[in-house]
């Protein structure tokens, strides 16, 4: 398979702050549907991953594509256009807003070219604000205020309110921080289902939830990787227990 193949090919990608090398050398694949998790201790450089790849924070050498794109050199706003979504931990919602509002301006304005359409438009809105409210576990909440939503609840909109966008490549950074158990594993067959029509990026501590959710493990230390491969080989690694899941 070359390169071109993959949604997300990154290659010798470093960053250095102040000549720290919080990500050095690192190469990692992602194909069509699959889902990548990256695991690591504190400090490895999976937050930093993230930054590099929706722009947050640029390189210092290497190269990130995008369905064969450089995303190196584009502006964060560009990359979300090119079809790249990223969560982070802490969810940013509108919560003075109801769940339906919520999806709603999440709509990516100017996608329909004809204004005079508007009718078409909103029919449009509509049918896409229920069909994801449905995928996100939310129909019955669609006219609840978003303050008043459960943690998980509000992790769930936030998910749904990038699968507005319809990414091809969706990055959460800890989704099920702070979830009670139930959530968690709603939220593993939450991932498994939207991941059938995209790839996902998502970086997990908890390693039960890795083991319901993860094609492919990436495991980072030191900014570097230090195995990669299915969630069975990674916890049989020796170095990967030396250094992480033994602790
Ligand atoms: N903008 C920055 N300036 C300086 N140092 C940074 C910056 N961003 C990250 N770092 C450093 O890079 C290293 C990797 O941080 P990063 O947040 O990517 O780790 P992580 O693997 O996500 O850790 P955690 O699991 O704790 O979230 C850390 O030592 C961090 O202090």
């Amino acid at each position: 398979m070359s390169n071109t193949d993959f949604v997300l090919a990154i290659e010798d990608l470093t960053v250095s702050f102040d000549g720290f090398k919080a990500v050095d050398g690192l190469n990692m694949y992602i194909d069509h549907n699959e889902l990548h998790v990256v695991i690591g201790p504190n400090g490895a450089g999976k937050t930093t991953v993230l930054d590099l790849i929706c722009g947050k924070t640029k390189s210092s050498s290497g190269s990130i594509k995008f369905k064969n794109r450089e995303l190196t050199k584009m502006p964060e706003h560009q990359i979300v256009r090119a079809g790249v979504g990223r969560k982070f931990q802490t969810p940013s919602i509108y919560e003075n807003l109801t769940v339906y509002q919520n999806l709603e301006v999440s709509y990516p304005a100017g996608r329909s070219v004809w204004g005079s359409l508007t009718f078409k438009r909103t029919d449009e809105v509509i049918e896409r604000v229920n069909k994801i409210a449905a995928e996100v576990l939310l129909t019955d909440l669609l006219q609840t205020e978003a303050a008043l939503l459960s943690h998980g609840q509000k992790q769930w909109l936030e998910i749904g309110m990038l699968l507005m966008q319809d990414p091809e490549l969706l990055m959460l950074d800890e989704p099920v921080a702070g979830m009670s158990a139930k959530e968690r594993d709603q939220t593993a067959d939450l991932l498994k289902r939207i991941c059938q029509n995209r790839s996902m990026l998502v970086i997990e501590h908890d390693m039960e939830f890795v083991k319901q959710i993860a094609h492919k493990v990436t495991v980072l230390h030191q900014g570097k990787i230090l195995a990669a491969g299915t969630m069975d080989k990674i916890q049989a690694n020796e170095k990967v227990i030396e250094v992480y899941l033994g602790h």
